[in-house]
Order: C-alpha cells, then sequence, then structure tokens
C-alpha cells in the first residue's frame, strides 16, 4: 500500500495537538521515513509539517487501524507511534486493540505515548 518500510503514526482526537507539535519539532527525522497514518491524524500531520510523505489510509473509527495492522502483518511498519487517549471510550476500541497485539505478535516498537516516542524516534535506522 505505501511500498517499502515506513513508520505509522496515529493519534486519538484528544492526542492530535500533541501528534501535530511532535511531528513538526521531529520533522527533519520523520522526513526520512515514509509514514502512514490513519486518516485525520495523517492530516494534521501535513498540517503541521507539509513536507513529510504521508500516506493517509481510512479514518480510525472506519478501518485506519485496521489497514496499519494489515501492514504490520505484512512488515511494511517498521515501528508504531500512537498517542492513544486512555479517558475516551470508543466505538473502535476492539480495532484499537487488535492493531496493538499485532504490534506485539510482529515484535515492532510501539510507542504509545509522547514521552516513548520522542525516544524511540531517533533509535530507528530509516
Ligand atoms: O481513531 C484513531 C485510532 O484509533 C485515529 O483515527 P484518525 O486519525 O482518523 O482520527
Amino acid at each position: 500500500m505505501a511500498g517499502g518500510k515506513c513508520l505509522a503514526l496515529i493519534a486519538h482526537d484528544q492526542k492530535k495537538d500533541d501528534m501535530a507539535e511532535f511531528a513538526r519539532a521531529n520533522r527533519d527525522i520523520l522526513s526520512r521515513w515514509k509514514i502512514v497514518a490513519t486518516g485525520t491524524t495523517g492530516g494534521r500531520v501535513l498540517d503541521a509539517a507539509p513536507d513529510l510523505d504521508v500516506t493517509r489510509l481510512k479514518s480510525g473509527p472506519l478501518g485506519g487501524d485496521q489497514q496499519i495492522g494489515a501492514l504490520i502483518s505484512t512488515g511494511e511498519v517498521v515501528a508504531l507511534i500512537f498517542f492513544v487517549d486512555p479517558l475516551t471510550p470508543m466505538p473502535h476500541d476492539v480495532d484499537v486493540k487488535a492493531l496493538m497485539r499485532l504490534a506485539i505478535v510482529y515484535d515492532i516498537p510501539m510507542a504509545l505515548n509522547h514521552a516513548t516516542a520522542i525516544k524511540l524516534l531517533p533509535t530507528l535506522e530509516a
């Protein structure tokens, strides 16, 4: 879908400002990567850092988490950076859980908050 090795970026609604700031602050490192993102997150990332190579998939509740899970299963995702909102119930909670499960099954690095993401990102080799 995205072709080649890529980084996956996702943020829940309450974390999208954090993700936009993360993308802006780390745009130099992120620019070395192909990025896949769920739909709304990808739009926010591109607004914050327009030069990044971002492929926008479906929005999370409409299947975007599952699309990223599929890319993990085919070996295309090097790492998952997913800013999760732990305080809001979501209709697609099962999709979120399934995505995290696949990241564990395929043993890819997975950062679920900003503090971990900023430590993980510089350690990845593009
Ligand atoms: O819901 C999401 C992840 O579970 C994210 O989807 P959006 O980026 O489209 O908001």
